[in-house]
């Protein structure tokens, strides 16, 4: 964390603002009939790390692992999951909820514990920069041992080695073609594991990969993973109330494992126009450097055709990924409308940040913003229709 600052001085919206604005606390402004009030950016609450179940201290007890220890530092269904004899598996769970963390433990556990040959272990994951994170994962927890392990990105599959043991992250963003080589060429071989959230994928459509597991391994375990470990209680509320009215996984639950103490709202931001919104965006990675924020650390996500950011990536590649802080620009009516796939696309940016999420718009936002407790939110720039209090957050 960064020495405290002044916070009037970092946290006023820019001079820019075209429209003459009230004095801070004064009354609001109305424009054709809406009330627009200046609320300034509030300070970031960024929560004190190391958290306690991050904590590389004991086990719980009664929970440690004889043996290589690989297992000790997991939550109860993770153990679950990375300890299920190699049959068929899926790990059928929601962002943040560690499947890819877990993949790698359960391919560690069989190879050092149920010594499954390295040589034999097949690992897919969805992108190159997936596959090499998995290689590196792997490398820590088992050392020379993992070289022996084929690690590929979906797209550099290539011609696949028969290899034994496969593994599959992020299944439901395979392509079709290739879950149906794969399991041309392995028959009913049932040492496969994957890793899968139906709501992370966008389209709608023909079954993809993840039905077909369903169907073409009916035999197979399934466990579900409930605690998420990224996000903080208030990113993850708003994400899950987001995502729910379309869940292809209804009834799902999902817990933050993290503290709820030392948390912040969800930062809404209401700008006056596209320059206003450039201006804060632009300027976030600063606003935040103070608090002990690398500019590395914000990712600025935005709809498809959205300009003016430098830093902004579309909100299209969000998945996979995992920031510090997240902010989805550009979220308005017209770009993010009440529709099931700009739900799950908002839903997963959203569910990408770990301690601080904005999301900024023009005007009143896009509706699917109205599905999110206000009591969610912490509104602030060109606040429109202003509340005074906020809401009592619905619980989880
Ligand atoms: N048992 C755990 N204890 C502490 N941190 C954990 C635990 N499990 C996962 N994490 C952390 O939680 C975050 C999310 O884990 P991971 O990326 O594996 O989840 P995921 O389900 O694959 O997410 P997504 O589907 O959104 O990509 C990571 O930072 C990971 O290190």
């Amino acid at each position: 964390m960064g020495s405290p600052v002044e916070p009037n001085a970092l946290f006023e919206l820019p001079e820019g603002a075209r429209v003459p604005r009230p004095a801070r606390g004064g009354r609001p402004r109305h424009v054709g009939g809406t009330s627009i009030r200046h609320v300034p950016m509030p300070e970031p609450v960024l929560p004190v790390r190391p958290e306690p179940h991050q904590h590389d201290g004991p086990p719980l007890a009664g929970m440690e692992e004889v043996g290589t220890g690989l297992l000790d530092h997991v939550d109860a269904m993770q153990r679950v999951a990375a300890s299920a004899p190699p049959g068929p598996l899926l790990i059928n769970a929601g962002p943040g909820t560690g499947k890819t963390h877990i993949l790698t433990r359960r391919i560690a556990y069989l190879v050092a514990e149920l010594h499954v040959p390295a040589s034999q272990c097949l690992v897919l994951a969805r992108t190159t920069e997936a596959a090499d994170a998995l290689r590196r994962e792997l490398d820590g927890l088992l050392g020379p041992v993992a070289d022996d392990m084929t690690v590929r990105a979906f797209d550099a599959a290539g011609e696949l080695p028969p290899l034994g043991h496969l593994f599959v992250d992020d299944l439901e963003h395979m392509p079709i073609r290739l879950y149906e080589t794969l399991r041309a060429d392995r028959g009913d071989q049932p040492a496969f594991t994957a890793t899968g959230d139906p709501d992370a994928h966008i389209a709608d459509g023909e079954p993809g990969p993840f039905e077909r597991f369903a169907q073409d391994y009916p035999e197979a375990r399934v466990v579900r993973l409930s605690r998420n470990h990224r996000s903080t209680a208030p990113i993850l509320a708003a994400a899950m109330q987001l995502i729910t009215p379309v869940s292809r996984a209804p009834g799902r639950g999902m817990l933050p494992a993290r503290p709820a103490a030392g948390t912040a709202p969800v930062g809404r931001h209401f700008a006056l126009d596209d320059r206003d919104e450039r201006h804060f965006a632009g300027q976030l990675a600063e606003r935040l450097r103070p608090f002990g924020v690398a500019p590395d650390e914000v990712a600025i996500l935005a709809p498809e055709g959205y300009t003016g950011i430098d830093t902004a990536r579309p909100i299209t590649s969000a998945a996979g990924r995992e920031h510090r802080v997240v902010c989805c620009v550009g979220v308005t009516a017209e770009a993010f409308p009440d529709e099931p796939g700009f739900r799950r696309l908002l839903f997963a940016a959203m569910s990408r940040a770990r301690d601080l999420l904005y999301v900024s718009h023009i005007g009143n936002g896009s509706p699917l913003l109205d599905d999110i407790d206000p009591g969610l939110f912490t509104p602030f720039g060109h606040v429109r229709g202003h509340r005074s209090q906020p809401e009592q957050p619905r619980l989880l």
